[in-house]
């Protein structure tokens, strides 16, 4: 990552809860210097408080021209929030945004249709360099600017290029929310094994490390997923018992999950409103 134009120049972030501290946690691990970070927030975490002690501007006036602004306010808050930085549209200031369903039309409305603005969807595992980043830029966002964010993106897991603003509500449904149903996941796992007569504590160790073990097989594996599946499984055995109901096509993950997607895209397009 060349953090030299941030150093220089300074990323800002409006908003710096769950998702924003994910992500400026994994730059600050590759090297960003405190000094070139302000934070506007209005109730900062204590982490945050700790780093301003140490250098980061928190809460303080901003550079006249940072390189980037990272907007990661809730949606609903972006109407108030982001009029505020209005004096940094329509100039070399990057505004990279990674709020779910507001569409880039609105920063334009907002900031200036000449603003380079790129729409962007990570998640949480950000905070340990292992996220997966959209993103999508408008008219206005340089070739230089897409390969800055993709850059500073890439500090923090994988980029990927969309071809278009209208696949964002589905990848958020998909990567942006998608850590939440793997956590889910565990926790359905662990209530399942307490339900076989387990303790609260062994079912959930061994929940726990099922999912992220057999999500780091899926990762460093050359195999495909549905390889990966048939090697768990013995014909006749435990894991296919298992698998005829998870796979039910009625039933199963597929049509739950199929609704679970749809519903969190549906969310996405409302929130866009
Ligand atoms: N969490 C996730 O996994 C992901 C989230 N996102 C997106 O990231 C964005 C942030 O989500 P998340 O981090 O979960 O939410 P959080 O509520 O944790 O963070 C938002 C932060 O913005 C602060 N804030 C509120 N109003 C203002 C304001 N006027 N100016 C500056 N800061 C303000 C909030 O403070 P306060 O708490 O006081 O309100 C809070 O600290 C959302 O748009 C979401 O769609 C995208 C991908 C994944
Ligand atoms: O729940 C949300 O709306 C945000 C967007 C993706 C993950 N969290």
């Amino acid at each position: 990552m060349d953090l030299s134009d941030l150093g220089r120049r300074g990323l800002v972030l409006l908003g710096c809860g769950k998702m924003g501290s994910a992500m400026l946690e994994g730059w600050l691990g590759r090297g960003l210097a405190l000094s070139a970070v302000w934070v506007t927030d209005p109730q900062p975490s204590d982490w945050l408080r700790t780093l301003a002690v140490r250098g980061l501007h928190l809460n303080e006036d901003l550079p006249a021209e940072p390189a980037v602004v990272l907007v990661a306010v809730k949606p609903q808050m972006m109407a108030e929030a982001l009029p505020g930085l209005a004096a940094l549209g329509n100039g070399r200031t990057l505004f990279l945004t990674v709020a779910a369903g507001t569409p880039i039309a609105f920063y334009e409305r907002t900031l200036g249709a000449g603003t380079p603005v790129i729409r962007a969807m990570p998640n949480t595992p950000a905070a340990v360099g292992r996220g997966i980043t959209a993103i999508i830029g408008n008219g206005a966002a340089s070739e230089e600017q897409m390969a800055l964010a993709e850059d500073l993106l890439s500090a923090v897991g994988q980029v990927v290029r969309l071809e278009g603003e209208a696949q964002m509500d589905a990848v958020t449904a998909v990567s942006g929310s998608g850590p939440a149903y793997v956590f889910h996941l565990i926790e359905a796992l662990a209530a399942a094994g307490e339900a076989e007569g387990l303790s609260p504590e062994l079912a959930m160790t061994l929940a726990r490390a099922t999912v992220t073990g057999a999500g780091e097989l899926a990762h460093r594996s050359s195999e495909s997923a549905s390889q990966l599946r048939i090697n768990v499984t013995s014909p006749g055995g435990t894991t296919a018992a298992a698998l005829a109901v998870l796979m039910d096509p009625g039933t199963g993950f597929p049509a739950v999950l199929r609704r679970a997607v749809k519903a969190a895209a549906d969310r996405g397009r409302e929130l866009g409103r």
